[in-house]
């Protein structure tokens, strides 16, 4: 049997924060509330939405500060303490999915209100997780309902709209990673879900000068595009949909690199570099995150060149069961140079 969840109520707009009271009452959640934030989020909605749910529904707060399994299970503490039926995550992919695990653990809703749109973690089932070192990535629930604050999302710097381009632009080689693994290993491959996620991809392409000017439409372009991805990830039951190669090589870089760049920046530059492995058009990958004004080089990335060849050079180690263009093998030191110098990113 394939189950497949997605969220019951999905809100783009603005000024939403008050929003959330007739949501959870429109969907029938209980009395208790359990709002998750980081240090910053809380200050730039948190704080707002705790103070309306207080009027209406008991309600606590808890500053999440990394996802991690710790943090999972400090929020699954706090939902049997104080006996909470629903919980909301204010924040980036962090917040949300630390959220996410732990209302599929503890068996209660959540709602995801984003922060930023940098990731297509927003609305999607599974959560990327770390655990002992490495990101693993985790099946979960996807949010109840879905409140993107477009006046919210702009208050965030420019730098994360464009990291969230780079993750949707990586449905490209992940695309294609996964079609080799369902042609290769025969692993399952959704001819729906992949065209869905390409559809995000190529939406980036076509709009990047609008979502360059990094306004309102932008944010909303951009915020679409990602609750698709989540959508794709939920109809496949997994994230192959949007995650191949290139999240290797950034699940890689958190692991080794001193201070590494946003997700979504990481695998904008995985996408150039996988897409050159794959024989697709590179170029116009690192055109469009040039347009948009993402990473596309090491520099710009601020990670020193020595750890994009190791990251490239252990990406298959990571998750060793998810096959892609990388292979059983991965790349050599020799190769891993040579394709991250001739895209440009070192
Ligand atoms: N499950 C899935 O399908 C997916 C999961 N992911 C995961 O999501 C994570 C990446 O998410 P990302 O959002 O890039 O990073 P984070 O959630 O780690 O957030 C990065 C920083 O941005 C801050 N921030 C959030 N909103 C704002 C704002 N409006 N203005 C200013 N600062 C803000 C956060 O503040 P604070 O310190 O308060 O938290 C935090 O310090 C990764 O862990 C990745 O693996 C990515 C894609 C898909
Ligand atoms: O980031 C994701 C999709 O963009 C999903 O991440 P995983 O690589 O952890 O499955
Ligand atoms: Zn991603």
């Amino acid at each position: 049997m394939h189950l497949m969840q997605l969220p019951r109520e999905v809100l783009l707009g603005e000024n939403l924060k008050g929003e959330v009271v007739n949501v959870a009452r429109r969907l029938g959640l209980g009395e208790r509330a359990l709002v998750l934030y980081g240090p910053k989020t809380r200050e730039i909605a948190g704080r707002d939405i705790e103070k309306s749910l207080g009027e209406s529904f008991d309600v606590s707060g808890l500053v999440i500060r990394e996802a991690s399994m710790e943090e999972v299970e400090r929020t699954l503490a706090k939902i049997r303490d104080e006996n909470v039926n629903w919980l909301i995550a204010v924040g980036g992919g962090s917040i949300i999915d630390v959220a996410k695990l732990a209302s599929f653990r503890a068996g209660i809703p959540f709602i995801s209100f984003p922060t930023t749109a940098s990731h297509d973690g927003i609305a999607s089932a599974n959560a990327s997780i770390r655990d002992l070192g490495t990101k693993t990535s985790v099946k979960a629930v996807p949010p109840i309902a879905v409140i993107a604050d477009v006046k919210v999302i702009k208050t965030a710097p420019y730098r994360y709209l464009a990291a969230g381009v780079g993750d949707m632009i990586s449905n490209l080689t992940a695309v294609k990673d996964w079609q080799l693994a369902h042609r290769i290993k025969g692993e399952y491959y959704s001819e729906y879900a992949a065209s869905l996620s390409l559809m995000s991809a190529k939406m980036v392409i076509k709009n990047a000068d609008i979502i360059r000017l990094g306004n309102e439409e932008s944010v909303r372009k951009v915020v679409k595009g990602l609750i698709s991805c989540g959508v794709a990830m939920s109809i496949a039951g997994s994230s192959r949909p949007a995650s191949g190669a290139e999240h290797l090589f950034s699940h890689a870089l958190d692991a080794i690199a001193p201070k590494p760049a946003l997700h979504g920046e990481q695998v904008g530059v995985g996408t150039i570099i996988m897409a050159y492995l794959h024989g697709l058009k590179w170029e116009r990958i690192r055109e469009t995150l040039k347009k948009v004004g993402a990473p596309t080089n090491a520099y710009e990335l601020g990670i020193d060149p020595e750890y994009i060849i190791e990251a490239l050079t252990i990406a298959h180690t990571i998750r060793p069961e998810r096959y892609t263009i990388l292979g059983k093998d991965g790349l050599t030191r020799e190769a891993a140079e040579k394709a991250a110098k001739i895209t440009g990113v070192i």
